[in-house]
């Protein structure tokens, strides 16, 4: 468990720099910041319910998301605006654990109500060929902690990989499960890079382990001897964990 911890994706080996930068125009908003005042970090309509926070789009297929940023004008508030959420980072009670075979687990310490922020993904953003001299270097049974972020862009796919395996937080800890409490959105606040926030999908119990979908197993070829067996447990497990040693697999 010996890693450095960092609040949100860091510039890491091959990565571009420039992506960091904050280089969005904000919003002109004095007042509040909703799709009903125009504001035009919200174009496809209000990321966030302003009274409890929770995500307002749908998880499966929610649009690109952009919180507000230094840049905009609503920076000049007192408090954040309703428009920031992931970048204000973890809210609810989390704790690591042992799960026994799986390794360590995050579980919720306290009830998290459905479509409430729980944690970004963050880590070292590295190049595919980083993604490929790291997987090299570990053997091939230890706990994978690469994430590939695909974006369809029009034509275009944009794919980035976060590695908290070195530099991340509690989110590295978050197990599979093919039964998710946790799904993903991609989020943005000013700059280009993407952040990975982590949301609940349904009701969350006090005591219960969180668990996100890897990814679909059944859809990579391979050989399923190179594959982890998949210890979810769930009704509808399906059996093995994604194969994905390396960022072409
Ligand atoms: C992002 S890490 C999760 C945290 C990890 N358990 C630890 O101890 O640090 C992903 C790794 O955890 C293990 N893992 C996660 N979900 C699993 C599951 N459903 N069944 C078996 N192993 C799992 C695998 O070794 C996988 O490569």
């Amino acid at each position: 468990m010996d890693f450095e911890y960092v609040v949100t994706n860091v510039p890491g080996p091959g990565s571009n720099e420039d992506d960091f930068a904050t280089d969005f125009a904000g919003c002109s908003c004095l007042l509040e910041c909703s799709q009903a005042s125009n504001c035009s970090c919200l174009p496809y309509g209000d990321n966030y319910d302003s009274s409890d926070g929770r995500l307002l789009h749908n998880l499966d297929s929610s649009p690109p998301m952009l919180e507000c940023s230094v840049n905009c004008g609503c920076a000049l508030n007192d408090g954040p605006c309703a428009n920031r959420r992931v970048q204000l980072g973890i809210v609810s009670r989390l704790e690591v654990f042992d799960t026994g075979e799986k390794g360590f687990g995050l579980r919720a310490v306290e009830a998290i109500p459905k479509g409430h922020f729980i944690c970004e993904y963050a880590g070292e953003v590295i190049s595919a060929e980083e993604v490929d001299k790291r997987a090299a270097a570990r053997p091939s049974q230890t706990h994978n902690y690469v994430m590939t972020v695909k974006e369809h862009i029009g034509d275009e796919v944009r794919t980035i990989f976060i590695d908290p395996s070195a530099r991340g937080n509690l989110a590295r800890f978050i197990n599979h499960s093919c039964q998710p409490n946790v799904k993903l959105a991609i989020v943005r606040f000013g700059a280009q890079v993407p952040h990975v926030g982590m949301f609940a999908c349904k009701e969350i119990q006090a005591g219960e382990e969180l668990g996100y979908f890897y990814g679909d197993a059944s859809a990579n070829t391979g050989d399923n001897a190179e594959r982890k067996s998949c210890l979810c447990s769930s009704d509808r497990c399906r059996l093995f964990l994604p194969y994905s040693a390396t960022a072409s697999s």
